[in-house]
């Protein structure tokens, strides 16, 4: 594993202005290198998800500075950060907001078919591959609202792996899941950033996720602790 930053977060400022002007992030910096796994610990209300939504560029609204994969994303307009969010990052949420009525499989070649750098043959290709990483091959032409919570979620994992991003992030990516499913996850997550180097960054409540981690961040009232 090399040394080679991949996310650089300099003082990060955000404020929030409702019901009264509230500083959320007070000069959040931190750096992660590549292949590291991390957990972003902290009490409800300390401002993970906050944080989360600005490194992941979707939410722009802050002072600062965010260098991710040696780009700097400051200030960028927000057609250039959706494209560079689909080359470089895959997104995890604890609703996993998949397309209920496509397959499994259709829900994984999305993202690819998108960002249209490999041929539908080859798409369908990398996401049964996927799939089958997450043990999950069997239910690759399954709607995806028949298929299990666990399921379900670990679809979501593939099709945030299908563009092969630099960096995986995840709110609560195990918040809805049984401790079975959570293993899972956990492993797969391990996987990667061991075997593939590849980023992870996850807010998480589960004591135990953490403990398991290569790093743990944890927040308190909008500072790193
Ligand atoms: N859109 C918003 N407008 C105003 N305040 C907000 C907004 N979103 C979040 N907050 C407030 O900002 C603070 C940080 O919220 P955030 O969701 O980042 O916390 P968190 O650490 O992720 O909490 P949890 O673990 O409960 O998800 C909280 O006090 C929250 O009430």
């Amino acid at each position: 594993m090399t040394n080679k930053i991949v996310l650089k977060a300099d003082s990060i400022v955000k404020y929030f202005y409702e019901p009264v002007k509230f500083e959320v992030l007070k000069k959040v910096s931190f750096e992660v290198k590549r292949g590291e796994f991390v957990a972003l610990i902290g009490k409800s209300g300390s401002g993970k998800s906050t944080l989360l939504y600005v490194l992941s560029t979707m939410d722009t609204d802050y002072t600062g500075t965010l260098e991710l994969n040696n780009e700097v994303l400051t200030n960028r307009k927000q057609n250039e950060l959706a494209d560079f969010r689909n080359r470089n990052i895959g997104f995890v949420f604890q609703f996993h907001y998949l397309l209920p009525e496509f397959s499994a499989l259709d829900n994984v070649m999305l993202p690819a078919l998108k960002l249209k750098k490999k041929s539908k043959e080859e798409i369908e290709e990398a996401a049964y591959k996927n799939l089958g990483l997450l043990g999950l091959q069997e239910q690759a032409l399954k709607k995806a609202n028949r298929l299990s919570g666990g399921q379900q979620q670990r679809v979501a994992i593939a099709r945030a792996l299908i563009n092969e991003p630099a960096i995986i992030m995840g709110d609560e990516p195990t918040g809805n899941l049984d401790s079975k499913n959570t293993q899972i996850v956990f492993d797969i997550f391990r996987e990667l950033s061991k075997e593939r180097g590849q980023t992870i960054i996850a807010v998480t409540h589960d004591d135990d996720f953490a403990a398991n981690c290569d790093r743990v961040i944890e927040m308190r009232d909008g500072v790193i602790i």
